[in-house]
This record gives structure tokens, sequence and C-alpha cells, in this order.
């Protein structure tokens, strides 16, 4: 580089240094006014994610950004990624709480993940916790004792008969729930079991979401919907969104959504292992959407095997959906072996027509999602 070459370079990054240190004075003030927002909100009990606000301001924003000839996209980008910032700050400053006269909530699990962070959005809203685990049952009778919600989240394969065994006698007003992730026999047990209030919860995300603002909470109702109807509320205010179901209708869903993507994944980590493949290599040469599938499939194995292993083995039905993948991976396997490229084009072209308008809304939102994964890269 020559000197001249040089000193524009080092003149246009002072400046371009000067335009970030405004963004950041900008971006203090923003995380300030979200602060307040999030008090104000704190005091109505308003959910923490406004979603038609969220919609009115991106399109303004859209809309002043291409008048200014700058990407509406690139505008869209830098506010929902501060927006789910401001998730994380209201969350900080607690939720109002609903039920004020409930008594205590006890958490069976309440070390496991889960239940920390369903504690910890408990405690944010003004709720005494109490937590049970493995070796606490001794003093479980006094735990109970004044309890107005139980919530159950333990290994799904412990959990009915820990339902049957233990939580026979709570106080008949209390409220039972759990976090499992199949519903049909936990909703069935803990109908069993008590005579009070009844509600199954299947939240559909990990415990380290940081923030429950967009995310899914599946309902399944059990007994006097009436009684828990402030705990979906309740709910609802931490920004989540709530999705009624009957439990078979969602256990069937959770075959391919949960056990067919889990154990696929583990096949996939399985191959590269069996392959001894080089990841650190593959990664070098890999496009933005096999760094995904690898991101996805890795992540996995960073987590508990028992985990995974109750969610693919909950239910004796995701066998028969496991095996149905199998038989059509064969039989597609069959048409590469044949050479038969023509019946993979066909193939192909039947189930594009099958996902139809999904196909090219997939497309859009993994493009954001490549673009970020290249995003992150730093060699
Ligand atoms: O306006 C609000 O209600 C806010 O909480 C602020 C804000 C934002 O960061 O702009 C954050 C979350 C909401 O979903 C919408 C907007």
């Amino acid at each position: 580089m020559n000197e001249k070459t040089t000193s524009d370079l080092e003149n246009l990054r002072g400046l371009i240094d000067g335009v970030d240190q405004q963004l950041l004075l900008l971006l203090r003030k923003r995380l300030d006014l979200v602060a307040q927002v999030g008090a104000v909100k704190h005091g109505a009990g308003l959910p923490i994610y406004a979603p038609q606000r969220e919609a009115a301001m991106l399109a303004k924003r859209r809309d002043e950004a291409k008048k200014m000839d700058v990407s509406p996209q690139l505008i869209e980008d830098i506010l929902r990624r501060l927006m789910r910032e401001s998730y994380l700050n209201e969350k900080d400053v607690g939720f109002k709480q609903i039920k004020q006269d409930l008594g205590n909530v006890v958490i069976v699990g309440g070390e496991g993940k889960l239940g920390g962070l369903f504690s910890q959005m408990l405690v944010l809203s003004g709720y005494q916790v109490k937590t049970l685990d493995k070796n606490d049952w001794a003093s479980a009778a006094q735990t109970f004792e004044g309890a107005g919600l139980v919530i159950v989240t333990v290994p799904i394969s412990i959990t009915c008969e820990l339902i049957r065994d233990k939580l026979s006698s709570l106080p008949s007003h209390c409220i039972l729930a759990d976090l499992t992730s199949v519903k049909t026999e936990p909703v069935k047990a803990m109908l069993e079991a008590h005579s009070g209030p009844v509600v199954g919860l299947h939240p559909m995300f990990g415990p380290d979401v940081g923030s429950l603002a967009k995310q899914v909470v599946v309902v399944c109702h059990g007994r006097d919907s009436d009684k828990y109807q402030w705990l979906l509320e309740q709910i609802k205010i931490w920004g989540a969104r709530l999705v009624e179901a009957e439990p078979e209708k969602h256990d069937k869903a959770m075959q391919l959504v949960q056990a067919m993507r889990h154990f696929s994944s583990f096949v996939y980590g399985l191959n590269l292992y069996k392959e001894e493949a080089d990841i650190g290599s593959l990664l070098q040469f890999s496009s933005p959407i096999y760094r995904l599938e690898l991101a996805m499939v890795g992540r996995l194995f960073a987590q508990s095997p028992e985990l995974y292993a109750d969610i693919i083995f909950a239910q004796k039905e995701s066998m028969d959906a496991i095996g149905d993948y199998l038989d059509n991976y064969s039989h597609a396997l069959s048409l590469l072996q044949a050479g038969d490229r023509d019946a993979f084009v066909a193939q192909f072209k039947e189930v594009a027509q099958w996902f139809g308008d999904f196909a090219p809304q997939f497309q859009r939102e993994s493009r954001a999602m490549l673009q970020s994964v290249n995003d992150m890269k730093t060699d």
C-alpha cells in the first residue's frame, strides 16, 4: 500500500470509528428508553413482546430506509436484534404478578435447567418458589403444605410414576402442572392422582433461551381451566405464545418434531464419527448451510445424552415414524444406485409441489439464518 492509500484509509476509518461511537451512544439511549418501557409494562401487566408495535415500527423504518437509500433489510435486521436485547432487559425489571394470593409454588425437579428457568420467571413475577428434588422427599409433605401450584419437571421416564406415587395428596385447591415433552400419559396420570385443577404444559424451547419472548408453550387442558387461567396469562406476560392442543395430537406431532428430528441428528453425528470425519477441515470447506447443519448436529452432543434418550424413547410410536424415514431413505438411495436421475427429479418435483408456499417461505427464512451464520465466522 502506498502512503496516500494508507493515509486515506486511516482518515476514513477514523470517521467510521466516530460514526460507530455515535451508534453506541444511540444504543445506550435506546436501552435506557426500553428500560422505562419495561417499568411501565411491569406496572400495567403488559406482555414483554408486543407484535403489533414491532410490525408497525418495522414497516415505518423500512419505508424510511428506502427513501434514504439504505437497505430496508439492514434496518430490519438491526432492529430485530435490538428488540431481542429489549426482551432480555425488560425481563430484568420483573413481571406483574397476576395471582397474588396463590401461596407457594413448588417445582418438582427444580434443580433441572428447565425447572430453574421457570423458577426464575416465577420469582421475577413475585411468587414464592420452593424446589423439590431427589433427596428432598423426606420433607415433601411440609413443602406441599400451602402450595397453590405444583409444577413437575423431571425426566420423562419417571414422570408418570412420580406423579402417581408422590403427588396424590396435594391440597385439593392446588394446581398440578407438568412441563414434560409428551402429554397424553402425564396428563392422564395427573388427572388420576389429583382431584383439583390440572394442566399439561410443554415449553417448546430449551432452558438456554434467555427470554420467553416469542417462544411457544403448548397447553393441554386437564381440569378446571378457570382455576389456572391466571397461570396462562402469566406465561403470556413473559412473552410466550400459547398453543392449545389435545394431548394425543401434540404427542403425534412430537414424533416428528422431536423424536425424529433428534434421532436423525444423532445418526448424522454417529455417521461422522464412524467415517472419522475431520470436523476442523470440514468447517474450512463448509458452505453456510453445511455449517448450520453441523451446528445443529454438534449442539446435540454438547448436551445430556439422558435428555435426548428420554425424548427419543418417550413414545413407542416414534419408532414407526423413524422406521418410515429409513424406508424413504432406502428408496431414495435405490434411485441413486440405479442412476435414475429422472425418477429423482420427478420425486423432487412431487415433494416441492406438496410443500407449496411453505417452500419459498422457508427459503426466505433460511436466507437470514445463513447470512448470520456467515457473519459469525471469524477466520
Ligand atoms: O414498545 C414496546 O412495547 C417495547 O417493549 C419496546 C420494543 C423495542 O425494543 O422497540 C421491545 C419489545 C416489543 O416487542 C416491542 C418493542
